[in-house]
């Protein structure tokens, strides 16, 4: 069989008279050919013309799609080709036991050039008409399948928190993994039960350590642990707590616990839980977030013991800034025996990761081998085999904690995580179709908080501010805006329209009127708390009956973190937000896509702020003198 036209030599033709003869014959078959070929094409363009007129429109646009099939009829064809075309279609006819279809008539008579019937359906081709080759294999096109996500299991399958803090506390006497003096610790601060996050992780934490610092059972490294469960849940008890209880047997003081926060104002808060645990314990802990001097800091790192340098901390509470400087200026900070490596809002300390402060944790932790702890030096992880579980080792465990961890694999993957094990109340609710559709990220909202949104035009924002105040009584308020030149406006606005105790937190202020203005926001000397996002994540206020979104947040986790500063530890609480007619529709569909309840309507009625408009038209002229002297000073 041949695949091409063959130019056959045919001899000297002209000298011989029956070759000639021969030559003409064949010419005249070519010829005839030919013009049989020609009929053909014109024929099968009328039928082609017809049938497309006949089908709907789909199924046209397949017919336009290129296949190889109908390329093979383009080939142009061989005197061989003709004869095996033939003998194929006698073949066939005798396969179909005789039957002859129209269709083979008309192939088979050139000189018939009748179209076919119209209502007659065209047969399933099997081989080329023209070429009577059987095609091999199936060339038309197909529907590609998509390629679904699919999440590693450890992230669609977690370890489930629940969500009702109230109704499912655990009282800390019973079967507690804490030790009497933690439970005692606890039980005078008030707290008598522990909440779902710290009934799941804590025991997990402590699980890994039933060796002591050293590695976990059977010698092999502990799994990293990831936290995702809702503001004000109470995750910071979950991991103070165990880490506390794992390091309070140890010996000689090294840092062995290194806890990483986005803010100055988060470390304070989350050294001062550690400091309070730590009481009554030999456990020094210690604080590198730029609250003291670069050189004081370097000074209480350590000490000269015995002619040797020693730590004089064992849990470090750190911003990355800070840390990062300490590591690089080799200011004594030694994390060669760190055992636990806390990430707390680790999704926003992923997002920090190109200050590339973990990188420079990992190389000081995994650094050249201290000469006076030779035998416990540690190996970087690799295989897990025989002799790399031999010697005592200090294994390095990742915790990581957020209310909106990211379940994006590849962010997560820049933590180098070991065997992580995922606990979370907000995944568990993602269906695979919800992951297969790449719908947006899930996440759980406390249940004391009720959200609401309050229609609004511009101008009318900060009459809407004193309203809640002064009429709906509903301070203490958090209020959010987008920028510190929003935030300074609208204090100023305020303190000139009066009868409201405000204050401004934004990076206008220093790191001291800061602290100095959210302890008189706790006590309950500011009524109106206007502030951009550096109080939006893990400040933790108990007071907060109210936050109200100013100008509305951009991005989601924003708004689930801003909304989160009220409804903590399992108490009630209220969200609103500004939104301008514009900003409605797409804003409450990102929050519901989210996974709150939604958002319920609230309207003001113009007549409710009728009586200070006068007051407020008079206080905008104030404020705009204002601003303009506080421009040319
Ligand atoms: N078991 C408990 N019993 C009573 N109160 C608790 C308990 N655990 C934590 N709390 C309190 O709940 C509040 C919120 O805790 P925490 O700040 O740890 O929340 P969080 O989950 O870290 O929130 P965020 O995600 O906003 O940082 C704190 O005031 C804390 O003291």
């Amino acid at each position: 069989m041949s695949l091409f036209v063959i130019n056959r030599y045919l001899g000297d033709e002209d000298d011989c008279p029956a070759s000639k003869s021969q030559s003409e014959a064949l010419l005249q078959k070519l010829q005839q050919k030919a013009e049989w070929k020609q009929r053909q094409t014109l024929k099968e363009r009328a039928q082609h013309e017809q049938t497309e007129q006949k089908r709907p429109p789909k199924r046209k646009q397949e017919e336009h799609q290129p296949c190889k099939k109908r390329k093979s009829e383009d080939v142009p064809l061989s005197e061989d080709d003709s004869e095996n075309h033939t003998e194929a279609v006698e073949l066939r006819k005798k396969d179909a036991g005789g039957k002859r279809t129209k269709r083979e008539e008309v192939s088979e008579d050139p000189a018939d050039d009748a179209p076919a019937p119209e209502d007659e359906p065209a047969e399933p081709e099997e081989s080329s008409p023209h070429t009577g080759f059987t095609v091999l294999g199936d060339f038309e096109n197909k529907p590609s399948s998509k390629v679904h996500r699919v999440l590693p299991q450890w992230l669609s399958q977690p370890d489930v928190i629940r969500r009702d803090i109230k109704n499912n506390l655990l009282p800390v006497g019973d079967e507690s993994p804490l030790c009497p003096q933690l439970q005692k610790k606890l039980q005078d601060n008030g707290v008598h039960h522990f909440f779902p996050v710290q009934a799941e992780v804590i025991p997990a934490i402590l699980q890994a350590a039933q060796n002591g610092a050293l590695l976990g059972r059977g010698g092999f490294r502990p799994r990293d642990i990831c936290v995702s469960a809702p503001t004000g849940s109470g995750k910071t008890l979950a991991f103070v707590l165990p880490v506390i209880q794992v390091l309070m047997t140890r010996m000689v003081c090294e840092v062995r616990a290194l806890a990483v926060l986005p803010t100055k104002e988060l470390a304070q808060q989350v050294y001062k839980v550690f400091v309070s645990y730590a009481e009554g314990t030999p456990l020094r802990v210690l604080m590198l977030a730029g609250q003291k001097s670069f050189a004081a800091e370097q000074a209480s790192l350590s000490e000269i013991r015995g002619g040797v340098r020693r730590s004089t901390a064992d849990i470090i509470v750190a911003t990355p800034g800070r840390l990062v400087d300490h590591i690089n200026k080799n200011s004594g900070l030694n994390l060669q025996q760190l055992r636990f490596l806390i990430i707390d809002e680790a999704d926003r300390m992923i997002d920090s990761m190109h200050q590339s402060w973990l990188s420079l944790v990992m190389k000081a932790v995994y650094g050249a081998g201290s000469e006076t702890n030779k035998l416990l030096e540690r190996t970087e992880p690799a295989c897990i085999t025989a002799a790399s579980l031999s010697p005592p080792q200090m294994p390095l465990q990742k915790l990581l904690f957020s209310a909106t961890l990211t379940q994006n694999p590849e962010k997560l993957q820049q933590l180098g995580l070991h065997q992580p094990r995922l606990f979370s109340s907000a995944h568990s609710s993602e269906s695979p179709a919800d992951a297969a559709a790449l719908k947006p990220e899930r996440f759980d909202f406390p249940q004391g908080l009720t959200e609401y949104y309050v229609p609004c035009t511009l101008s009318k924002k900060p009459l809407l501010i004193l309203h809640f105040i002064l009429r709906m009584k509903l301070h203490p308020i958090l209020c959010f805006t987008n920028s510190r030149e929003s935030a300074h406006r609208l204090y100023l606005l305020v303190q000139l329209f009066g009868g409201v105790q405000a204050a401004e937190f934004s990076s206008r202020l220093s790191p001291k009127e800061r602290k100095r203005t959210l302890k008189e926001f706790e006590q309950g000397k500011i009524q109106l708390l206007i502030s951009t996002d550096a109080a939006a994540r893990g400040i933790d206020i108990p007071g907060v009956k109210c936050v109200v979104n100013y100008d509305a947040p951009q991005y989601i986790r924003m708004y689930i973190h801003r909304v989160g500063r009220t409804a903590r530890a399992g108490k009630s609480g209220l969200a609103f937000t500004f939104l301008l007619g514009v900003q409605e529709k797409k804003f409450l569909q990102m929050v519901v896509e989210a996974g709150s309840p939604g958002l319920q309507k609230q309207i003001v009625k113009p007549e409710s702020l009728k009586s200070m408009e006068e007051r407020y038209e008079e206080t905008l002229q104030e404020l705009a003198a204002v601003v303009k002297n506080e421009k040319t000073r």
